[in-house]
């Protein structure tokens, strides 16, 4: 490699951040690169889907929701069989169901039976990624963000193999529609190995697509109370 810059416009040497690649090689395309009107036009239909399967979740009645609750319980507690023989620490993150999400606290008091150590999410930094705390059957939980109950802070941080998410929305594609804080986006992006993901949550919250973004990272799963959605090859 030659130290000769003269023939390009910008002059600060190969180490140039990503942004400025166009400059150093005009015809360098960046796949990651997004037209601002349209993630600006993506967010905004985000924000409109997520009400509207909100809503639509809050009127299901709630005998469907244990329907719902019971069927995934089945559909897991298989998936979670098949991965046990090859799960090295057998730790598993689910969730303590809000604003309607199916609520798998019976499964996280089973699956603790079988030995599984059972992980939940906690929001620690606004816009960061997640950490996982221990959960048990007689852990103290506390009030994190949004009210969100959360193992207190003084149970073991874990690092799940698996990590179960509820869905807003869901596509064919193994996408995932959250709240919008892009927090576990963000978890799955930073975490390496990157644990096994599966997104849960109601059939009826499909969507053709959720338009995704290069920060949106596919799950590996889709399971609803119907069963299998979408399994990664
Ligand atoms: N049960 C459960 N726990 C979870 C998640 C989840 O999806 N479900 N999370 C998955 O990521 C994290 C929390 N993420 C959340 C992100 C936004 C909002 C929320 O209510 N946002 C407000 C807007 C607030 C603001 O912008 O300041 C809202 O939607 O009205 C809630 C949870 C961690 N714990
Ligand atoms: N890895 C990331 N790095 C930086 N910003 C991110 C990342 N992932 C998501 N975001 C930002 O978070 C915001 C919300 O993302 P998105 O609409 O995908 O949230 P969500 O998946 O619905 O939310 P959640 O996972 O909290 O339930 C977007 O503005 C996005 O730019």
């Amino acid at each position: 490699m030659t130290d000769d810059f003269e023939g390009f416009k910008c002059v600060g040497g190969f180490s140039s951040p990503p942004c400025l690649a166009g400059e150093v090689a005009p015809d360098y395309f960046d796949p990651l690169a997004v037209d601002p009107q349209q993630a600006r036009d993506v967010a905004r239909w985000r924000v409109a889907e997520r009400k509207r399967l909100l809503n639509e979740r809050k009127a299901m009645r709630s005998q469907n929701k244990q329907y719902v609750a019971e069927a995934l319980t089945t559909h897991l507690t298989e998936l979670l069989a098949e991965q046990r023989s090859t799960a090295t620490d057998k730790i598993v993150s689910l969730f303590w169901p809000i604003k309607g999400e199916p609520d798998l606290r019976l499964l996280m008091h089973d699956l603790h039976g079988q030995g599984w150590q059972i992980a939940l999410p906690v929001v620690v930094r606004k816009a960061g990624p997640l950490v996982f705390r221990e959960w048990c059957p007689t852990t103290r939980m506390t009030r994190g963000r949004w009210n969100i109950p959360v193992p207190s802070a003084s149970e073991p941080e874990l690092h799940p193999q698996i990590v179960i998410a509820p869905l807003v929305g869901w596509d064919a594609e193994g996408y995932r529609l959250g709240y919008g804080g892009g927090y576990f986006d963000r978890t799955l992006g930073a975490t390496l190995p990157k644990p096994l993901s599966i997104g849960v949550g109601f059939s009826s919250a499909h969507v053709s697509t959720i338009f995704p973004q290069p920060h949106d990272i596919p799950l590996d799963a889709i399971i609803t109370e119907a069963g299998r959605e979408f399994e990664r090859e």
